[in-house]
């Protein structure tokens, strides 16, 4: 492992918490800011993360520590990928360049690794309902501490946070939200929330503007349509303007704001003077997502997280280049069958929610764009979007991660199994997603969807197979099909342009043995493939079998599978408790002559972050993991005899 530490500065090497940044004088706050940007940087630099969101908001985590009292004052951030700052100046200082190392600090704030992380995150728009929690809980237990929650413009955009403010208006509870509104998500922040907001932003101009722009509403009662949504979007922007947040103060806050948050000294001001307004009070805070970085400012989305090593100063890559071709990324292969197959048929739509980059819907969005769609941080809404579009004869493809379906799943069991509608699922990033940790790892998928009647469960093992997979989705009339993949590259084989139908609930077989048969199911199949020349090394002769298909099942190939072979091994890259290694112990359940089987998949447990290699090898999912059980079996299998 790489240990470069970045050395403080030296404002910023005496602060080992809050305690010791309230030592610093109010004039010296700008000092601490530029020396924890700096550590940032030069960190993120070497070791990589997430990086354009805590640049962004540095004056806010320092005015917020030097004001409140954390822990005691609970502070939580939403989605957590913005809280280096945070750990920094919580005493994680020494230990941040082992952030989101295997073993190593949590990328996310995790309530087991500080007291000062009040919240686990990781996915977004749970802040102001978990600071609602906290600050209730404070009222009826009679404490008086403050509650803090932190929730960006994106993270805005999802139905939980105008839950939450639905409820805390009405709670009557002292909550401070603050809005970090960088006008980015991800990807640029999109939607009509997100159009509300660049408004108020933009009240100056807008004042100004005001007596032309009613003049030219007179003129444009005349004009066509065009003109007329100009001029009514127009007359919002003014009104917004007038009444800066009336859309929070509708809902019962007490809005403050649009503030600088780059100003930390007056950041500190207005939280101090914030102490003292009571109920629930929106303070708006306008940051630049990468400040103080240049090629961060220029290129927001590149920089929201860094993955390779790059120079501090120009941000140029120090990644050793290779001579070898590059290998797509799963992500890569899936956007451009999905435009071959959209080109084809004009009824595939594609729906990304706020991860355009993420699942590489952005390509479909520049190619095809009246037919994808970015619906923003709103998975639940983007199922049962595609669910609509299903029932008037569309053929919806929803690329969402594995993990973030997680948040829609009502809507999957409600609008789409139910109703069984041919809504396509393209779930991302499924099997340990690596660094990202516990909440951002596709562990459950397999179950979730398998639990539910007509959903086809499909997960390919190579490149060539999702293309498969996806032209069969496509042509596929009968109801919702999900296919899974993971993160990162694909295997680099050579790719026929052409697609092939495959039968719902047909695997293949890849190699005959006659000991023991592996029945795999999506990528972690090639860990079997190369497990095989070791096995046969050992003495032990396998035969592997893609199965492709956790629901329905291939019986035929099972039947024959059980009369070949005594004993089995299923693996998948994902919970064991109801999925596929499950279904295929439920198959033989009642069979008279069922082989013995080994189900290789995650314990009931919590997977912490590393790489995905790191991972794969501590749960036993690898090759080297496959040769062990294998030999287990074998060895049970003669001491019994
Ligand atoms: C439920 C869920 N969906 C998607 C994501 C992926 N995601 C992480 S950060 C992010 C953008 C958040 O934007 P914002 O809240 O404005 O924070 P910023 O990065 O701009 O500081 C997205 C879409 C997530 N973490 N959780
Ligand atoms: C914080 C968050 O949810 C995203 O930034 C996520 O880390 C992206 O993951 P990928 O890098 O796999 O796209
Ligand atoms: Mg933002």
């Amino acid at each position: 492992m790489n240990n470069y530490k970045a050395v403080p500065g030296p404002l910023l090497s005496t602060i080992n918490s809050p305690d010791d940044l309230k030592k610093v004088s109010a004039d010296q706050l700008p000092q601490v800011c530029q020396e924890l940007r700096d550590f940032i940087i030069d960190t993120v630099s070497v070791h990589g993360g997430h990086f354009g969101a805590s640049l962004g908001v540095v004056e806010l985590t320092t005015a917020l520590h030097y004001v409140y009292d954390t822990p005691e004052d609970q502070l939580v951030w939403d989605v957590g990928h913005q809280a280096y700052g945070h750990k920094i100046l919580t005493g994680r200082r020494d230990d941040f360049h082992t952030n989101r190392k295997y073993l190593g600090l949590s990328g996310f704030p995790k309530r087991t690794e500080s007291p000062y992380d009040t919240f686990g995150v990781g996915h977004s728009s749970t802040s102001i309902s978990a600071g609602l929690g906290m600050s209730v809980a404070r009222d009826l237990l009679q404490k008086n501490n403050e509650v803090v929650a932190v929730i960006g413009d994106g993270a805005m955009t999802a139905g939980m946070a105008f839950e939450a403010m639905n409820n805390a208006g009405v709670q009557n509870s002292d909550l401070l939200v603050i809005l970090n509104d960088n006008r980015m998500s991800i990807d640029p922040n999109v939607g009509a929330l997100n159009e509300y907001l660049a408004d108020i932003t933009t009240t100056q101009t807008f004042n100004k503007m005001r007596d032309d722009l009613y003049n030219m509403l007179g003129y444009f009662k005349g004009a066509g349509e065009k003109m007329r949504k100009m001029a009514s979007r127009m007359e919002a922007a003014l009104t917004t303007a007038l009444t800066p947040g009336s859309l929070f103060r509708s809902l019962g806050f007490k809005y403050y704001g649009p503030v600088d948050g780059h100003n930390v000294k007056n950041l500190a001001r207005q939280l101090h003077d914030l102490k003292k307004v009571s109920g629930p009070k929106l303070l708006h805070v306008v940051t630049v997502k990468g400040k103080g970085f240049a090629p961060a400012e220029r290129d927001q989305v590149k920089w929201h997280a860094s993955g390779s090593p790059f120079d501090k100063v120009t941000g140029n890559s120090l990644a050793k280049k290779s001579n070898d071709k590059p290998v797509p990324k799963y992500q890569d292969v899936f956007a451009d069958s999905l435009i071959e197959l959209a080109k084809k048929n004009e009824l595939i739509t594609g729906i990304t929610a706020a991860m355009p980059s993420g699942t590489s819907m952005l390509k479909m969005m520049e190619e095809i764009p009246d037919r994808a769609f970015d619906v923003g941080i709103a998975e639940q809404h983007a199922v049962t979007f595609a669910a609509g579009l299903a029932t008037q004869g569309l053929k919806p493809f929803v690329a969402i991660y594995s993990t973030f379906l997680q948040r829609g799943y009502d809507q999957v069991v409600h609008d789409v199994a139910i109703q069984n509608l041919p809504v396509v699922f393209c779930m991302d990033r499924a099997g340990v997603a690596g660094a990202d940790g516990p909440t951002h790892h596709g562990l459950f998928d397999v179950s979730y969807m398998r639990c539910l009647p007509n959903v086809v469960v499909s997960a390919p093992m190579d490149e060539q197979d999702l293309r498969n997979l996806m032209y069969t989705a496509s042509r596929y009339g009968e109801g919702p099909f999900s296919i899974r993949y993971p993160r990162g590259a694909a295997t680099g084989m050579k790719v026929s342009p052409e697609f092939e139908y495959i039968t719902p609930g047909k695997g293949r077989t890849i190699a005959e043995g006659e000991d023991i048969a592996i029945l795999s199911f999506g990528t972690i199949g090639n860990y079997a493939a190369e497990a095989l020349d070791e096995l046969k090394i050992a003495g032990i002769s396998a035969g592997l079998y893609d199965m492709r298909f956790a629901k329905p099942l291939d019986t035929e190939l099972l039947d024959d599978i059980s009369r070949k072979y005594r004993h089995i091994i299923t693996i998948e890259d994902a919970a064991r408790f109801g999925g596929f290694g499950s279904a295929v112990a439920e198959y033989y359940s009642d069979k008279e002559d069922r082989p013995v089987q080994v189900i290789m998949g995650v314990e009931d447990r919590v997977v912490e972050h590393g790489t995905q290699k790191e991972l794969h090898r501590e749960l036993g999912l690898d090759a080297q993991g496959i040769v062990e059980q294998a030999k287990l079996l074998m060895e049970k299998q003669t001491s019994r005899l």
